[in-house]
């Protein structure tokens, strides 16, 4: 002990000395280890008061990335909070998310150990949930050498091509005569059967997948992921307060025991089957991919639980950032019909009206392209990033961190910020296409995939995905609000959980806007 803590603890004795009053003296005791710890302890950063054993949960609220954002205006950037016995720290400026993704990138790439992780990925197996270490560096190397290279994603691109027109069809059809249709389900299902494709070599909507004894599933396969992402984006209460886990208190971790259960009946039909066949070169797909991968240099090669466990991650990041990025663009576009014109008018000059647009189309797409930034922007599909946690003591700012603590990234707020992006409200994809101001990736104010190690590995294949998709629906459709809706009456309010969802899908009239002849030949029946 030095001097300072002796006389505090020699202070403690004669306190208690003089005190009959057993509880004002557990009362003053308290009073004073809260002292003594600001004094001796680290210097955290600032942050909200904390209760004994909740600390900061409850002002978490709901929408979590609203309520991170307002405590930044009283705690700025970098804020300490307690959530429950979890330290954490949270991070809301383009200068803060640089030092902890970029500079600090090697301390800050663990992932914490939560009930998600343990549970539905068979104790972080996967990558997602991964903490720094061996299987994350494994995975990370499959993802950069294998799967998610320019040459495979190439390969996909009929795969692309027949999702896309199987949702031209479906828009098309349900709006004869001018009726209006919700796109959210048709989004969904694009998304998971064009994931599903290059992942499985088959589309599940609308089936029933088969038990590896040939036997039925009682329900379909994307009925899973759709329910994972409700029961993963709510708050477990084992996560912040450990000792309730026996309780189970809202039944989450029974429920993911059921859907990872589910989910391990279904891959390992789907290993099962693909261990059987010899797929031509050229046309395998990820599970193909990772049965023949041979052991990397030092040795280590995947086992089939972290196949299993890889396939979830990858079954659950493919589907539902994305489909939310396609529905906001239509909700914006919805509000914004200037922009939908220009968009229009960009795709007529590059492309035309005498066929339909291509990938290859799409580096010549600017204004498009510019747009779906400016959505991500926005609209940020993951708005608080993926927990991080650090695997050494540090300092930010000069505020000292202790090892272990978790990081939140508010991409929300970065987003908009007023400080880092004039009238942030404002949906303008010009802001993409200033000359003079161009938005670098060095300056941290716009990164809706992640940063650093940890980055979102289908950020190629998302983006092409989102781009070529949007190029379609826009090139080859006229878009209108049903009878007597006006722009401004479209919700644009969003339900916080693994992605921020918008509320209400919203109902639009899709009417072929090229020549007949082309949708007859693309195999749409009009
Ligand atoms: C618009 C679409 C998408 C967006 C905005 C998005 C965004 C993100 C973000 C912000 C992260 C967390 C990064 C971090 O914690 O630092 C992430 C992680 C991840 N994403 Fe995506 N993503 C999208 C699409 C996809 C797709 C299509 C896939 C795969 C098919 C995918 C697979 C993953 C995986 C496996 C991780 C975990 C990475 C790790 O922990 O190392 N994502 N994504």
């Amino acid at each position: 002990m030095n001097g300072k803590q002796v006389a505090m603890w020699d202070f403690i004795s004669d306190f208690f000395g003089s005190y009959y009053n057993i509880g004002t003296g557990v009362v003053g005791l308290l009073v004073l280890v809260f002292i003594y710890r600001k004094l001796t302890g680290p210097k955290l950063p600032p942050g909200p008061f904390a209760w004994p054993v909740i600390g900061n949960i409850p002002l978490m609220g709901t929408q979590p990335h609203l309520s991170l954002q307002n405590l930044s205006k009283k705690y700025g950037p970098l804020m300490f909070m307690q959530l429950g016995s979890v330290p954490t720290i949270v991070v809301q400026s383009p200068e803060m998310a640089k030092e902890v993704l970029r500079t600090q990138d090697q301390i800050w790439a663990s992932r914490p150990d939560t009930v998600t992780g343990e549970i539905f990925f068979y104790g972080r197996q996967d990558m997602l949930f991964a903490p720094a270490g061996p299987t994350f560096k494994l995975l990370r190397k499959t993802c950069i050498n294998s799967l998610f290279t320019p040459k495979r994603i190439a390969q996909y691109q009929e795969v692309r091509k027949e999702m896309t027109i199987g949702f031209l069809q479906k828009l098309l059809q349900e709006c004869r005569g001018g009726k209006p249709t919700t796109v959210d389900h048709k989004i969904t299902e694009m998304n998971f059967n064009n994931v599903s494709k290059i992942l499985y070599g088959k589309s599940y909507y609308g089936l029933k997948t088969k038990n590896p004894d040939g036997s039925l599933q009682a329900r379909e396969f994307h009925e899973i992921p759709e329910e994972w992402a409700r029961v993963a984006g709510g708050v477990i209460v084992g996560d912040y307060l450990p000792f309730l886990r026996p309780l189970d208190i809202g039944g989450s971790e029974a429920h993911l025991k059921r859907l990872r259960d589910e989910f391990n009946l279904f891959l390992t039909g789907v290993i099962e089957e693909h261990k059987k066949r010899a797929p031509v070169p050229g046309t395998e797909d990820f599970v193909d991919v990772l049965l023949a991968l041979p052991a990397d240099d030092e040795g280590n090669r995947l086992t089939e639980t972290q196949i299993k466990a890889f396939l979830q991650d990858l079954t659950l990041g493919g589907i539902d950032s994305s489909a939310a990025a396609m529905l906001w663009m239509l909700i914006e576009l919805m509000r914004h019909p200037e922009i939908k014109h220009k968009i229009q008018e960009e795709l007529d000059t590059v492309v035309g009206k005498d066929r339909l647009v291509e990938e290859s189309d799409l580096p010549r797409l600017p204004y498009l392209r510019a747009t779906i930034k400016e959505l991500l922007r926005l609209r940020t599909a993951v708005p608080l990033l993926a927990p991080h946690e650090n695997i050494q003591a540090t300092k930010i700012a000069g505020y000292d961190i202790p090892k272990g603590t978790r990081l939140i990234v508010n991409l929300f707020a970065i987003h908009n910020s007023p400080d880092v992006w004039p009238d942030p409200e404002k949906f303008d994809p010009e802001r993409f296409l200033d000359p003079k101001n161009p938005v670098k990736p060095e300056e941290f104010k716009y990164i809706p995939f992640g940063a650093g190690r940890r980055m979102c590995p289908g950020y190629d294949y998302a983006t092409l995905v989102v781009e070529s998709t949007m190029a379609a629906v826009l090139h080859s459709c006229d878009l209108s609000l049903p009878e007597g809706m006006r722009p401004e009456d479209v919700d644009t309010g969003a339900s916080f959980g693994v992605t921020l969802a918008a509320n209400t899908p919203p109902s639009i009239v899709f009417t072929p806007r090229l020549p007949l002849k082309l949708y007859k030949e693309a195999g749409i029946t009009l």
